[in-house]
């Protein structure tokens, strides 16, 4: 597919999802550049959806580099939780952000749960300007359960207490392009990725 630019700013400073983004983005023609690359500092999340913190951080890296931007916003929501730790999962323990201490702490909020389900939840944004009227946004659920103890070493964030019912195994048990086939964040750059060929020339 041609697309009308060959540069795109990936606003993230997360590396464990830099690494998935840039592997669901490997098929296309793209220079993909991280934002730490161009110095463009860290955005504010000030937000309770996701989908405008995703907007804020694309727009922030686009306004900073004069590049378009991709940003990813997601989380964990737990049903038993209300949705927690939602929006705040990437400092659901506090500063500085700790997968470590994310999980600890979440092993213990739900400790004697017995309902267990939750998902992930991933929103991208492409904005091909700071000021572009119609971004790009697509999305993507994952269904799972939490278990009571860690598993896996791969991946990311609550990838080890994440279980995904269809392989029984945990997130961090999988490799990388199994996960990328099935994850939220699979599904959602899928997704922008159809609508991305309509830019297409
Ligand atoms: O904002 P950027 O710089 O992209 O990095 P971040 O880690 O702060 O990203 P978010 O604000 O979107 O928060 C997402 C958090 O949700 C969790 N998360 C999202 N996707 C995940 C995945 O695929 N596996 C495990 N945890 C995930 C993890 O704790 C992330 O830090
Ligand atoms: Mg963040």
């Amino acid at each position: 597919m041609a697309l009308p630019f060959n540069q795109l700013v990936i606003a993230s400073g997360n590396a464990g999802k830099l690494r998935e983004i840039r592997h669901l983005l490997a098929p296309l023609d793209l220079e993909i550049i991280p934002q730490s690359a161009l110095n463009v500092p860290e955005a504010e999340e000030p937000y309770c959806t996701f989908i405008e913190n995703a907007l804020t951080k694309a727009r922030h890296a686009s306004r900073h580099t004069g590049l378009p931007a991709l940003a990813d916003d997601s989380g964990l929501c737990v049903d038993a939780l209300q949705g927690a730790p939602g929006v705040l999962s990437a400092r659901y323990a506090g500063e500085p952000k700790s997968d470590a201490r994310n999980n600890a702490k979440l092993l213990e909020v739900m400790q004697g749960l017995t309902q267990r389900q939750a998902h992930f939840y991933c929103v991208i944004v492409l904005v091909r300007h700071a000021d572009d009227p119609e971004p790009l946004i697509a999305e993507g659920v994952w269904q799972g359960e939490i278990l009571d103890s860690l598993r896996g070493e791969d991946g990311f964030g609550y990838d080890p207490l994440f279980l995904d019912a269809k392989t029984g195994k945990t997130v961090a048990e999988l490799p990388l392009d199994i996960k990328s086939r099935i994850s939220h964040r699979g599904q959602a750059m899928a997704r922008l990725l159809h609508r991305l060929e309509r830019l297409a020339t």
